[in-house]
């Protein structure tokens, strides 16, 4: 019998995804008892704009924090608020099956982008989304939104904003039945490891890490290894708002990116394939032709759209 003490988010999000992962545990691992505890991140408290708190993994220190002190055993974190490079004691010790990857538009009437009546209101805390919008409608107002997905959704309901984009994994997770158009993932590639889970534990934790690797998903692994290594590449240099998926078919991984100057203006695309067995190559290749093909020029205008964006 194990008793192991998992560590997650308060949010409804986050409880849903957590309650999830311990079904698909139990499932594998029917003699092992799971006690939750929620962690406060600085994410949960500091109600600034999201691309204004200069910290990374603003909604996963505090909590892989208490799996390196031996507080917890694991924690269940969304993959993509995972940064790139984790604590020296930690490993992503399970990457389960993804959910969708793609982002939605959520309006009163479900319309799409294309259908949003002019200068209209939008809502992101995302500076991704924020361009990846401005390059299809220049004539909508971003405005940086806070709170988490049902708080979002009452916003566009009480008519505070005309719509708010949100990953599509996201509702589903939660349950949440709202009108919402699916946003092409060729017009908005997702943040690296959207809709992917990933579970962080202590690399010397072997027991735990046999346990874990019961749900492990291959071809997510492969899809978000290849995302994580550009993201290192990217977060190492300077910050970008990009887009990345991976895509596993047979033996191979493709993995497509593509980078924007902050007016969103300008882009740059990038699709890599290569051997799925070696996903870290196909995210280092994929980061060596954005180099090449002059990302460090995007990086221009970035501050200025930020003061913009924050009026
Ligand atoms: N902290 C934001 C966050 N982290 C994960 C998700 C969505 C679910 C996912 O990507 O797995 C969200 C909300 C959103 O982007 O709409």
């Amino acid at each position: 019998m194990m008793n192991l003490v998992l560590g997650t988010r308060g949010s409804q999000l986050s409880l849903a995804q957590t309650n999830w992962v311990i079904e698909e545990l139990k499932k594998k691992n029917p003699d092992c008892q799971f006690e939750i505890k929620t962690i406060k991140t600085k994410g949960d408290t500091d109600a600034r704009p999201l691309f204004t708190i200069d910290q990374k993994g603003i909604f996963e220190k505090e909590i892989d924090k208490a799996v390196s002190d031996g507080q917890i055993d694991f924690a269940v974190h969304s993959l993509k608020d995972i940064p790139s490079v984790l604590m020296d004691n930690l490993v992503l010790g399970c990457v389960p099956i993804r959910e969708a990857v793609n982002d939605v538009l959520i309006t009163k009437d479900g319309v799409s982008l294309r259908e949003v009546p002019s200068n209209s209101v939008i809502g992101t805390s995302s500076l991704r989304r924020a361009v990846q919008i401005s390059r299809i409608r220049s004539d909508i107002k971003v405005k940086s939104i806070r709170g988490n997905i049902e708080t979002r959704i009452k916003k566009v309901e009480s008519g505070q904003y005309d719509g708010i984009v949100l990953a599509q994994a996201g509702i589903n997770r939660i349950g949440i039945d709202v009108r919402h158009y699916d946003l092409p993932i060729n017009e908005f590639p997702p943040s690296p490891g959207q809709g992917a889970i990933g579970i962080v534990c202590r690399s010397d934790d072997t027991s735990t890490q046999v346990m874990l690797k019961t749900i492990e998903d291959q071809n997510t692994r492969t899809a978000i290894e290849a995302e994580r290594t550009l993201s290192e590449f990217v977060d190492s240099g300077c910050r970008f708002p990009i887009g990345a998926y991976g895509k596993v078919e047979g033996s191979m991984v493709e993995l497509n990116v593509v980078a924007y100057s902050i007016d969103g203006k300008e882009s740059i695309t990038v699709k890599k394939s290569g051997s799925a067995l070696d996903p870290h190559q196909v995210g280092k290749q994929a980061a060596d032709e954005l180099r090449a093909k002059g990302i460090a020029k995007l990086a221009a205008n970035w501050r200025k759209k930020l003061e913009e964006w924050n009026k």
